[in-house]
């Protein structure tokens, strides 16, 4: 691997590290390099990262990422986390790295990116983390967590439909947003209500340690979200068509609440 870049010997692609990633990866720092090193390198040239995030891989995306680790807290058993629509591992691999302590589960619909962040996770020999290529409405029969992460995946209101049927009752959706994430949660609390969140709240992380912290927007519901309070359509699965099938028959996914059976029209 190089550490030069694509402009010549005078543009290192690596950055170099700063001081603060010990005190936020600790003993795991050499593995939160590795990430930054393999971001630099196949994550460009895959077009998972733009080139001109190279210099700024540190700051602006893997500690930015890891710092919202301090939302979890440790507790005595291992805990599941999914990272939906992870794109080149972020912040799922930068919050599998900061704590090995979580089982990551990444989600990501596109067949190219889970390639290369499967062969990420087998060169860091990551053991807590496992891909998944898939949308987030395909896991819901299929995984359970107390926490859910995004960035940069789609706007509050359409977030939590994706991701909600996800949690576990009293589990969060914590959406790593820019410094508009008021903003964006004052024009959406009424939707997030209405879909199942109980408790909604904008966070800061890092603002100890980065120059620009990182908001986080966090959701959190009381109980299993029903998926039928969601417009999104089941995706077209192995699981789907099996759920259709196990449905009684004049029975619809969207049916009035309450799941009975939608009435023919006589
Ligand atoms: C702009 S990228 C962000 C990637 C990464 N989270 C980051 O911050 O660099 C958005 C990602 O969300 C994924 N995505 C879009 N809709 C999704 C869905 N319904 N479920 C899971 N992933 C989704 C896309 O494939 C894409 O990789």
């Amino acid at each position: 691997m190089s550490d030069l870049g694509p402009d010549g010997p005078d543009e290192p692609r690596v950055p170099p590290t700063p001081a603060v990633a010990a005190l936020v990866f600790g003993d795991r720092l050499e593995l939160a390099e590795r990430f930054v090193a393999v971001l630099a390198d196949t994550g460009i040239s895959h077009g998972l990262i733009g080139p001109r995030e190279a210099p700024r891989l540190w700051d602006r995306h893997v500690l930015n990422c890891a710092v919202v680790h301090e939302a979890i807290p440790r507790g005595p058993q291992r805990q599941q986390l999914i990272d939906v629509g992870s794109g080149a591992g972020l912040p799922g691999l930068a919050l599998a790295i900061a704590r090995p302590d979580l089982d990551v589960h990444l989600v990501e619909p596109l067949a190219r990116r889970t390639g290369w962040l499967s062969g990420v996770v087998a060169q860091l020999d990551l053991s807590n983390v496992t891909v998944h290529t898939a949308r987030a409405e395909a896991m819901w029969d299929r995984l359970q967590a107390p926490w859910v992460t995004a960035r940069a995946v789609s706007r509050i209101a359409q977030l939590a439909e994706w991701t909600l049927p996800l949690l576990e009752a009293g589990g969060s959706l914590l959406a790593l947003k820019g410094e508009r994430a008021a903003e964006e949660l004052a024009e959406s609390g009424a939707a997030l209500q209405r879909l199942g969140v109980v408790d909604a709240a904008v966070e800061t992380y890092g603002s100890e340690l980065l120059a620009a912290p990182t908001f986080v927007l966090r959701a959190t519901v009381d109980e299993v979200v029903d998926r039928r309070r969601f417009r999104s359509r089941a995706p077209s699965s192995a699981g789907s068509a099996r759920r259709r099938a196990d449905r009684p028959r004049g029975t619809r996914r969207n049916g009035p609440a309450g799941g009975e059976p939608r009435r023919r029209p006589s």
